[in-house]
């Protein structure tokens, strides 16, 4: 597909951090990528390889050791970057509806906008019932759709997304999965999307990026050719076993190396 414009550029990224027995860990890089405009770009790779950190120095969280990282922004009235992390990153002490809300809180929507945007989005991820409860008497899952919630009530220009459906049961997960497409779908935005699934990438994404063990580079890069609208019915499509094939063929022998490397030193 292709992508009018580009919104995201890493150029020779790297990042490493010192950890408490002073020794350094060579986390990221060197990355170089560019995403697209309205790209569904999602990244694999093995676990610890540097896809959280990556998302992070895009977001601004974080600095890189070495190279750059540049996000075209609009300048319009729209938040940048908003990111839904694996912990949930909500407030405890907020209700849902106060956890959804506080993104157009900060980014200084009238009120009866911000009303309209929770109750939206509360709907749609099916916690309509749950606006006034606190987190704490929510399910991992559930705390994660209002961490999704919060995201996607704000609309941001680049949607950084670090396996946000990781927690969830394998029935949500897949309509959740289903949800997500027919949002993008309807109204694309940049996304980043990490995640430990294969299928997920090859299902949301428009492009999926294979990164190597630990310091994560970027191995493969593979355009993901199903037509949109798409369904999760194309995961009965031959192509798809087939591109998951060559994506699991790529990742393999990282997995396994980043394995062997043994225990994490942090
Ligand atoms: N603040 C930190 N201090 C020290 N080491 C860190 C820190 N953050 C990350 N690391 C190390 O950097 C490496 C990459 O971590 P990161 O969380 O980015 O990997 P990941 O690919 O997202 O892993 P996972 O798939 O398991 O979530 C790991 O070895 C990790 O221990």
């Amino acid at each position: 597909m292709d992508h009018v414009g580009r919104r995201i550029a890493a150029r020779d990224v790297t990042r490493s951090f010192v950890t408490t027995g002073r020794s350094t860990v060579h986390a990221l890089g060197p990355v170089d990528l560019s995403i697209g405009d309205d790209e569904f770009l999602c990244v694999v790779g093995p676990s610890g390889c540097g896809k959280s950190t990556l998302l992070k120095i895009i977001a601004g969280l974080l600095a890189p050791s070495s190279g750059e990282v540049a996000v075209e922004i609009s300048g319009d009235n729209r938040i940048p970057i908003a990111m839904v992390f694996q912990d949930y990153g909500i407030y405890p002490w907020k209700t849902v509806r106060a956890n959804v809300e506080l993104g157009l809180r900060l980014s200084g929507r009238p009120p009866a906008e911000r009303r309209e945007a929770v109750d939206d989005w509360l709907g749609r991820l099916g916690l309509t019932d749950f606006a006034d409860v606190y987190p704490s008497a929510l399910s991992g899952g559930m705390r994660q759709r209002v961490s999704i919630a919060r995201a996607l009530a704000i609309d941001p220009e680049v949607l950084l997304m670090d396996e946000p459906f990781a927690a969830l049961d394998a029935q949500l997960r897949e309509v959740l999965q289903d949800e997500l497409l027919a949002i993008w779908q309807a109204r694309r935005r940049t996304v980043v999307f990490v995640t430990h699934s294969l299928e997920e990438a090859l299902l949301l994404g428009d492009r999926v990026v294979v990164m190597s063990a630990r310091p994560g580079r970027v191995i493969a890069d593979i355009d993901v050719p199903f037509e949109r609208p798409r369904s999760s019915a194309i995961r009965t499509d031959p192509l798809f076993a087939k591109l998951r094939g060559e994506l699991w063929s790529s990742l393999h022998s990282e997995v396994v190396a980043q394995f062997d490397a043994g225990k994490d030193p942090r």
